[in-house]
């Protein structure tokens, strides 16, 4: 006769002497991370957040010496109340939070409910900028029996802001570990025919609801300085590689489908074209009616709601466009959960 021992069970801490420290063990952890969120739009908590965010060096490369008098000197004193207003333009009242924070709980929660097929998967969030952090929720997931975590950088394009900084941030979370879990990372998605078809459905779904046919379409990133780019940064490709297939699955013309980068930070020069700057260049060539979209972007936050739903369209109909669309992120989606879900899924093998 055989018997089968589930991991679980096999894996479950056995009778222990009394004074056993305690063992907690034989669950799967799923870790989503997305960028980052203050508590709040006033002067105090987007200080934090900026001081947070702005003094990470893979975000920030210039040499300490030279960013931290500028950062904390000029930047913390104007940049708070500035990004604290655009914030309140677009911060969900309801649950007194921004609507990244709301959407990356969201995709955590109906992970989770996707895969309760498997028991002994546990899925949390945390935010690589603010709260809950990396560290606190890795720790959380240690003490409910994780010893083997799944972490995944939401990002569907690779960038050592972005990617690397939260890989960082957990193993920095480990380096202070006596048993530490056994990890995987989700790597970078931006080809993968799940999220090129997840996309491609969701645009279409939306450009059906329009009124108007948009004459071109914008793919905006979030952009990086050129200097990182040139360093070896692979993000650049990886966002023309996402615009490339996307165009090819919707049977568009490559010239219809303009891939853009946004959200410039600094004097430097960033990753062109700049999508304020093709916006206002569309408009008063005469182009009548756009749409833009932000397959860089996993969730809706200020970057998109604000920059571009907002600015981008006041921008656009100031420079004489008549028909302005933002298309919404993947968010949680059905079409976004099945992204998420098939990545975790395919780094749970083996493991469940
Ligand atoms: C040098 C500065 C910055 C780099 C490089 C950068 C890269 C980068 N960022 C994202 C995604 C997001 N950024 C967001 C906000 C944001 N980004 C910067 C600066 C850099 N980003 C700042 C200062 C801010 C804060 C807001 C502001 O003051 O304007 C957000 C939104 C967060 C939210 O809560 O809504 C996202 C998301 C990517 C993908 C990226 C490089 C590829
Ligand atoms: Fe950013
Ligand atoms: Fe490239």
């Amino acid at each position: 006769m055989t018997i089968t021992i589930d991991r679980e069970t096999a894996r479950a801490a056995g009778p222990k002497p009394a004074d056993h420290p305690p063992v907690h063990i034989g669950k799967v952890g799923v870790l989503l991370v997305n960028l980052g969120t203050p508590d709040g739009t006033d002067y105090g908590p987007m200080r934090r957040y900026l001081a947070e965010f702005l003094s990470d060096p893979r975000v920030i490369e210039w040499p300490r010496a030279i960013w931290y008098p500028i950062l904390y000197g000029i930047v913390l004193n104007t940049r708070p109340k500035k990004s604290g207003a655009a914030y309140a333009k677009i911060w969900n009242r309801e649950r007194n939070e921004s609507p990244l924070r709301t959407f990356t709980r969201a995709q955590a929660e109906k992970l989770g409910q996707a895969l309760t097929d498997h028991g002994t998967v546990i899925v949390d969030w945390a935010m690589r900028y603010g709260k809950p952090s990396i560290e606190a929720v890795t720790k959380s997931l240690m003490e409910r029996g994780c010893d083997r975590i799944v972490l995944f950088p939401l990002y569907p394009q690779y960038s050592a802001t972005t990617t690397a900084t939260v890989n960082d941030s957990f193993f920095k979370a480990l380096l202070a570990m006596r048993f530490q879990p056994a990890i995987r990372t989700v790597p970078a998605y931006y080809d993968e025919p799940v999220y090129i078809e997840a996309l491609a459905r969701s645009i279409e779904r939306h450009l059906a609801t329009l009124d108007f046919e948009p004459e071109v379409l914008i793919a905006s990133y979030h952009g990086i300085p050129q200097s990182y780019f040139r360093r070896g940064d692979p993000y650049h490709c990886h966002c023309r590689k996402t615009s490339r297939l996307l165009a090819r699955r919707l049977g568009w013309e490559e010239e219809r489908l303009l891939t853009c980068f946004q959200s410039r930070f600094g004097p430097e020069e960033w990753l062109q074209p700049y999508t304020d700057k093709t916006v206002e260049r569309l408009a008063r060539e005469g182009v009548k009616s756009i749409a833009v979209f932000n397959p860089g972007f996993v969730s809706d936050c200020l970057e998109t709601l604000e920059e571009i739903a907002i600015g981008a369209g006041e921008i656009f109909h100031e420079a004489g466009g008549e028909n302005f669309a933002h298309i919404p992120c993947l968010n949680d989606s059905e079409e976004g959960m099945a992204v998420i879900e098939e990545l975790v899924r395919r780094e749970l093998s083996g493991w469940v």
